[in-house]
């Protein structure tokens, strides 16, 4: 396949795979910033370049329906992502983030939001080094306006206004293979609903299952089985933060969380995120971690349902608790807030667990990318500590 955007990206060529001659690390090195391009790329004439105030709702609203109407859909399009108002609001507003990084695209005529893209600061560890870097996402573009070379023209404008910002790095993910993933994972699903996923056609009764024997084997305990599990709160922050950082230590690539990243990212937050520990009940130690994120689907095309609840496992940490049982908590919790389908990745340690909770393997891949760095072998998907939303 020739990607003739892609081949112009310092990103991972096809043709270098293997090469081991060329060193790990930036691919180019950074341009002094009075060479960094100062105005915004062309847009076809009819468009024009917009800042996305995240913190105005009516704009927020702008950028959630262009997402709810145009955003990822699976490949059987039973699904579409369908991230909520206040998700975008707290996954676009981490510590540091820069408000020029949120850029729309909106038709003269009509004023109306047409296409989105975001970057969010992030300090991220590739091996033994922590890079800033820039996690880009929620790319979208109308879908009447697709095939018009449009996302390569966002993607240059948000390299030039992360430029501008004197970062050089940037981290992404998608379902379509692109030069050059480091890893590609595997999408897990497990039923906490079943009966909603075969009426909506994700799932099919089994061979000599009835409904209702479906329904029994997915079946779990009312409440978590963990002595001192509990919802994470504020005082629990630096707690929490040297349990992550320490286990985190033993992926390739991994977020290098703060304190203050941890209570942006890992706090609950009512229908965004969800986080839980385990506190010894004599020592008052806090020894392992769980979450999990909200991001309803809409259901295409189905007369009875038009949402789909899905839950995201995050990041979780075991040392006590072992991860089987720490995570069948996190499925129990998920269950009684009713989720229909807790999802994970194949990361981490998640395979430990994956199939002995009955998750099941997703048909859709996400390949994870780099941009402007090189790393020299493709990493397996247990080396990656990295979720992005
Ligand atoms: C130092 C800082 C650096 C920051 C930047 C870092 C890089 C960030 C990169 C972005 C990370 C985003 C991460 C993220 O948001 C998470 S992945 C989700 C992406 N969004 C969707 O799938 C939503 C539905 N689809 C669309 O809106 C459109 O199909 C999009 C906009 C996807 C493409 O619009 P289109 O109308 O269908 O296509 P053209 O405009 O005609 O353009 C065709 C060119 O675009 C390449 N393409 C297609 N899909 C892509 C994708 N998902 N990433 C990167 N590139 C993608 C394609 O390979 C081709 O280039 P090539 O000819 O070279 O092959
Ligand atoms: C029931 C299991 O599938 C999903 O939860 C789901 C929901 N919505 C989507 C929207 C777009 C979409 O595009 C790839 C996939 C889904 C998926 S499967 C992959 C995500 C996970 N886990």
């Amino acid at each position: 396949k020739i990607h003739k955007f892609w081949e112009t990206q310092p990103v991972g060529q096809f043709k270098d795979v293997g090469d081991s001659s060329l060193a790990e690390g930036p691919i180019e090195p950074p341009t002094p910033l009075s060479e960094v391009k100062q105005e915004p790329y062309n847009l076809p004439s009819a468009y024009e370049w917009t800042t996305c105030d995240m913190d105005s709702e009516e704009t927020c609203l702008e950028v959630y329906n262009l997402l709810k109407n145009n955003y990822v859909e699976d490949d059987e399009n039973l699904f579409r992502f369908n991230y909520s108002r206040e998700f975008l609001g707290w996954a676009l507003r981490p510590p540091g983030y820069f408000a020029s990084w949120h850029i729309g695209v909106r038709a003269k005529a009509s004023k109306k939001l047409v296409a989105f893209i975001s970057g969010v600061p992030a300090r991220i560890r590739v091996r033994e080094h922590v890079v800033k870097m820039a996690e880009i996402n929620f790319l979208c573009v109308h879908k009447k306006l697709r095939s018009k070379r449009l996302a390569p023209v966002m993607i240059k404008e948000v390299t030039r206004r992360v430029h501008l910002e004197n970062i050089w790095q940037a981290a992404y993910t998608a379902g379509v293979v692109l030069p050059t993933p480091i890893t590609t994972c595997q999408y897990w699903h497990r039923s906490l609903n079943p009966k909603k996923l075969i009426d909506v056609g994700f799932s099919r009764l089994g061979a000599r299952m009835t409904m209702s024997r479906t329904i029994k084997l997915y079946k779990l305990p009312d409440s978590p089985v963990t002595p001192g599990f509990r919802k994470m709160e504020l005082r629990d922050v630096p707690a929490v933060t040297r349990l992550l950082r320490n286990y985190m230590s033993q992926f390739s690539v991994a977020p290098d969380f703060d304190e203050t990243d941890v209570e942006h990212w890992l706090l609950p937050k009512e229908s965004v995120v969800d986080s839980f520990l385990v506190e010894s009940q004599y020592t008052r130690e806090v020894t392992d971690f769980c979450s999990f994120y909200t991001l309803p689907s809409s259901i295409l095309g189905n007369q009875t349902y038009s949402t789909l609840k899905a839950a995201y496992s995050y990041y979780n940490v075991s040392t006590k608790t072992p991860l089987l049982q720490l995570m069948n908590d996190a499925l129990i919790v998920a269950k009684k807030k009713d989720f229909d389908v807790f999802n994970a990745l194949d990361v981490m340690e998640n395979e430990s667990f994956l199939k002995e909770l009955k998750f099941g393997p997703g048909d859709g891949q996400l390949h994870y990318y780099l941009y402007n760095y090189r790393i020299r072998h493709a990493l397996k998907p247990s080396e990656l500590g990295l979720v992005l939303l």
